[in-house]
């Protein structure tokens, strides 16, 4: 599985590239609500560009009554240590892209959400405030998924990610010495590259146990980057590390013309 070539979606605008990647979401949804002997679909989300790709269009996923809302339990593939309600926040770009625009009242609710703890920020702008958020989102996946001593990883129905043009994803960036992170669920970095530099990721071993793996990237900003990732995989990107060790029929790529343009080193997928 590992070593097949990843698949790609791809479409001439964000707009119909939103309308599938809801479609590709929903049936990830439902096998997993078949599959589970609980009625909950685990979904890891990031921040960036990926959600406004969600929404564009909104009756793919965000008001579409197939959508089983109640039945998501939404944790963060990274998060910003910063207050919940902070514009550097994923829960609020989250909340406001998502969350806010469920219609109340619409019969299907709303889904359960694993913020981090903000309470522990606190604690002032002391280092180890932010290893402290990461220590207790940890604690959150053991209650929901199961204790440490019992499973390897937490296994995700799916990760939503995204990847900065610099080859990161969630908060694993290159050449960071978070990459070679092997028994922590979620890590604590002080130091991004990237503003704002405290932030909390899940670990690439938990990234690479999901049962599926959706990467979007859209904009001509994205394509050399993209062109690394299938071309160039030994050059370690840590999306490339995601992409590869998640590998096979786990990782789905969806993306518009304009970041794929004459990229090679993938199969077309087709839904
Ligand atoms: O900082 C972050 O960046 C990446 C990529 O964002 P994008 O706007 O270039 O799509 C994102 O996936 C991650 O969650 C976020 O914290």
């Amino acid at each position: 599985m590992a070593n097949k070539l990843p698949r790609v979606f791809s479409y001439p605008k964000v707009d119909t590239l939103s309308s599938s990647i809801g479609t590709y979401i929903l049936r990830l949804q439902d096998t997993a609500l078949q599959r589970h002997g609980h009625p909950k679909f685990r979904v890891a989300i990031s921040g960036g560009s990926l959600l406004d790709v969600l929404v564009r269009d909104p009756k793919a996923l965000l008001l579409n009554p197939n959508t089983k809302w109640p039945q998501w339990e939404i944790f963060f593939a990274d998060e910003r240590a910063v207050p919940l309600d902070h514009s550097d926040s994923n829960y609020l770009q989250l909340k406001r892209t998502i969350l806010d625009r469920i219609p109340s009242g619409y019969r299907h609710g709303k889904p359960t959400v694993y913020p981090i703890d903000d309470t522990l920020l606190e604690a002032g702008d002391e280092r180890g405030v932010t290893q402290e958020i990461a220590d207790a989102y940890e604690q959150t996946l053991v209650r929901c998924f199961a204790a440490k001593d019992s499973v390897k990883v937490p296994v995700f129905d799916l990760i939503l990610l995204g990847v900065g043009p610099d080859g990161h994803t969630a908060a694993l960036f290159p050449g960071h010495e978070l990459l070679r992170e092997d028994s922590a669920w979620v890590a604590a970095m002080e130091d991004a590259p990237k503003l704002p530099p405290r932030r909390i990721t899940l670990t690439l071993p938990v990234l690479t146990h999901a049962n599926h793996v959706v990467f979007v990237a859209t904009g001509e900003g994205k394509r050399d980057v993209l062109k690394k990732v299938f071309e160039v995989p030994e050059e370690g990107l840590p999306c490339s590390w995601v992409n590869r060790q998640a590998g096979g029929d786990r990782v789905a790529w969806f993306v518009d013309d304009k970041a794929i343009e004459g990229v090679q080193g993938f199969v077309k997928g087709v839904l």
